[in-house]
């Protein structure tokens, strides 16, 4: 049926009364310079040549290069001075040949299609206004593009050597800069593009928390929902879930391979702890590319919208930070004693049964439903929301007990890099402050959503992380 000339027009109107989160349009604004700064810092603070805090403070120059922190800013003119001293070309060509990589790979590997979660926003079409079964379609091919990615990187180090991977290295404050632009250049793209009605005329539904009005507020948060180039259900080219899970961690295991050439090139071999650095990470990745599907119940796919925040922590802050611990150990180098390997060993493992089995009793639980095989022996409570919560295996013992688990990890990836720098642990430090935000959040959603049920279900779970700690 053909949209009516009205509902072409009617546009979503922003919500009246907004809930802020992150501290509100400041918080957003905040975002948008300190996120950026941040990474830039992590890379100022830590290379080669000029030490990583505690011994870079003795360092006489090279601190900021092209600030001068003795005189006052003169915003935005010197960080834009700044921005410009970061320019590389070259690093520019190879991140965007690796981005137009993925997109390409995306359409020619063959995957499943699968049907994602139900998804929340405001607005929308007539045809989609009753959202309580609104589910999208996805292609599932991450995995399959991670490994030809890695088949090439193997004929290449059989024909030229470690060589040519020295680049990401040497060019790693060029491919930050790269990778902002493209960060930028996607948010504003997926701005502008949540305000176009799609191919039908119908407006695009929008994420509940990124339609307050305010106009950096939601460039920050994500206006649209589930942008996608149709927005029919049964189109699969959704930009959210596309960077989701590629570029972040497949970027993130590149970068951490050229960490490791540079190591090779330089010693001469490849300490072990650099070994373990690479071995936990990249099971991490080929693990959540391996589950793929599984990503379509997070927060991030079903609840929020995608702007800025999303996209510079996947085009960014992901690949760029996440693998501080591998650019750490290749300009300082660790060789860790047997007591140290099992510390670093047992705390991942750990962490990672916590972790997988925690998400996956949830992700059957949810996609099989309470009386599937899979499921039996598990106890859970009804609620009238109709939605069913688990009250026993991992979801009995805290209310994100799967946080803890990934935490655990995050801590196993720093260990390796010794004690002699509080930086490589920057990551399970953030990684805290980010889980106990996320949990609060969530805890914010699941209350909206089962009301006195939530209630309920937080007295028998008493734990919100920990059990018995937090
Ligand atoms: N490495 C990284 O940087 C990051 C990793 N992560 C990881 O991503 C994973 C997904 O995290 P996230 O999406 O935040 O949250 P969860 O996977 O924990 O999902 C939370 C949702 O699960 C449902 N739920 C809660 N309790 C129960 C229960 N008892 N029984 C059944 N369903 C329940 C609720 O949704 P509903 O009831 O509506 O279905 C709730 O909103 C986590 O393992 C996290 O560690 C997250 C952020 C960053
Ligand atoms: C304010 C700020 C610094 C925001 C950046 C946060 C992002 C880096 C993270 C938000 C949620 C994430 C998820 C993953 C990576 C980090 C970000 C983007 C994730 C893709 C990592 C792999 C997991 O298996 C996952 C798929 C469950 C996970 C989803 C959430």
């Amino acid at each position: 049926m053909a949209p009516t000339r009205s509902l072409q027009r009617k546009r979503t109107p922003p919500n009246p009364k907004p809930e802020y989160e992150f501290l509100g349009p400041p918080g957003a604004v905040g975002m948008l310079v300190v996120l950026p700064l941040i990474t830039y810092g992590l890379y100022y603070n830590c290379r080669s040549g000029f030490g990583c805090i505690p011994a870079y403070w003795n360092s006489k120059d090279g601190y900021w290069p092209s600030i001068n922190f003795s005189q006052p800013l003169s915003m935005p003119s010197d960080l834009w001075a700044f921005f410009r001293s970061t320019w590389d070309t070259d690093a520019m060509l190879v991140y965007s040949a690796f981005m137009v990589f993925l997109f390409v790979s995306y359409f020619v590997i063959p995957g499943n299609v699968v049907e994602g979660a139900v998804v929340g926003g405001v607005g929308g079409s007539p045809l989609t206004k009753d959202r309580s079964n609104y589910k999208l379609k996805y292609k599932v091919n991450a995995l399959r593009t991670l490994m030809l990615i890695a088949a090439m990187i193997c004929a290449t180090i059989a024909t030229v050597g470690v060589t040519p991977f020295l680049f990401l290295h040497d060019h790693f404050i060029g491919l930050i800069t790269a990778s902002l632009v493209w960060t930028f250049g996607v948010s504003i793209f997926v701005y502008v593009w949540s305000f176009i009605p799609d191919s039908n005329g119908q407006e695009k539904i929008l994420a509940c928390g990124g339609n307050t009005g305010n106009k950096i507020y939601d460039f920050v948060l994500g206006r649209e929902l589930n942008p996608r180039f149709s927005a029919s259900p049964d189109s699969t080219f959704d930009i959210k879930y596309f960077i989701e899970l590629r570029p972040g961690l497949i970027g993130w295991v590149i970068l951490n391979f050229g960490m490791a050439c540079r190591q090779y090139q330089d010693l001469g071999r490849i300490t072990n702890s650099m070994f373990a650095v690479l071995i936990f990470e990249t099971f991490y990745v080929v693990d959540s590319l391996w589950n793929e599907s599984a990503v379509l119940t997070t927060m991030d796919i079903t609840t929020d919208g995608f702007g800025f925040m999303l996209a510079n922590g996947l085009l960014t802050w992901l690949p760029m930070n996440y693998s501080l611990q591998a650019r750490f150990l290749a300009s300082f180098p660790v060789d860790m004693s047997l007591s140290h390997c099992l510390l670093v060993i047992g705390t991942q493992c750990v962490g990672y049964w916590i972790f997988r089995s925690a998400n996956g009793q949830k992700d059957n639980f949810r996609r099989y439903g309470a009386n599937a095989p899979q499921n039996k022996g598990l106890k859970y409570m009804e609620t009238a929301s109709g939605s069913k919560l688990l009250i026993s295996g991992w979801w009995g013992t805290a209310r994100h007990i799967n946080y803890f688990g990934d935490w655990l990890m995050a801590l196993a990836w720093s260990l390796p890099c010794g004690f002699s720098s509080p930086l490589p642990y920057f990551y399970p430090i953030y990684f805290a402050v980010l889980l106990i935000h996320r949990e609060l959040r969530d805890e914010e959603k699941c209350h909206k959503k089962y009301g006195k049920d939530w209630d309920t279900y937080c007295e028998k779970v008493r734990w919100r992380i920990i059990p018995y700690v937090y």
